[in-house]
């Protein structure tokens, strides 16, 4: 099983293309995900079956797999059944919605998490949306936990950047699992911040795999 210890302080890299964009190809997803390596990612973040499968052969690191389903409500890896075939596609660490809104297959988190566990090698990070998310992800028996939902589930407001201030309440709380910082850190010196903050570990995905946007933003500061 990974030991997560090789991911303190690190740098995981989401690779993400979004339905009808035009990188949304399984050969382009690991080729962003080999480069994101060799800039010194120590894990990766990849979406869908395909991309997962394609990813886990395509760099040595570990990868953190989910699967969207939809684009509202709980659609990270909503039910068991897309966690399971998360982690069969290759996936070391299954991300899932860790909040504590209702689940599709009406399971709870924790026979979810259970059931990944019982059914797979993989880890499971809980995507959770607030603090009281992360202490019930946390005792549902998360592995991980995430800030990937805040700004996502209406408990936080969606901050320009990482949402700082609630990283350092769950950090505050000691819930004894690693903590990583996820969701619109789009700079290094946001992604140091987060560090501080008391995150364990950050993702970062539009700001660097994520070509329209980023072009966008520039595009916006040059015009008149
Ligand atoms: C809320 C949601 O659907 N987040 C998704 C989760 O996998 C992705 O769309 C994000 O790109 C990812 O979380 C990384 O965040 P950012 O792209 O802001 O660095």
């Amino acid at each position: 099983m990974l030991n997560l210890e090789t991911l303190r302080s690190s740098l995981i890299v989401s690779c993400q293309a979004y339905p009808g964009e035009p990188m949304r190809d399984p050969r382009t997803t690991a080729q962003v995900a080999q480069s994101a390596v060799i800039g010194g990612a120590a894990a990766v973040r990849v979406q869908g079956l395909s991309d997962i499968a394609r990813v886990r052969s395509a760099v040595e690191v570990p990868v953190i797999g989910l699967w969207k389903d939809g684009h509202d409500g709980v659609f990270i890896t909503p039910t068991l059944h897309h966690a399971l075939a998360c982690a069969g596609a290759g996936a070391h660490i299954v991300a899932l919605d860790g909040t504590r809104r209702e689940r599709p297959d009406g399971l709870t988190l924790a026979q979810t998490v259970a059931g990944v566990h019982e059914g797979s090698p993989a880890l499971v990070m809980a995507d959770c949306g607030s603090a009281a998310d992360a202490v019930a992800a946390a005792e549902a028996g998360a592995d991980i936990l995430g800030t990937t939902l805040a700004g996502y589930t209406g408990e936080r407001p969606k901050t320009d950047g990482p949402d700082l201030e609630l990283l350092a309440e769950i950090a505050s709380l000691d819930l004894g699992l690693p903590l990583v910082a996820e969701g619109r850190i789009h700079t290094p010196a946001q992604g140091r911040a987060a560090m501080d903050a008391g995150a364990f570990a950050v993702v970062v995905g539009t700001a660097i795999t994520h070509p329209a946007t980023i072009t966008g933003w520039f595009a916006d500061a040059l015009a008149p």
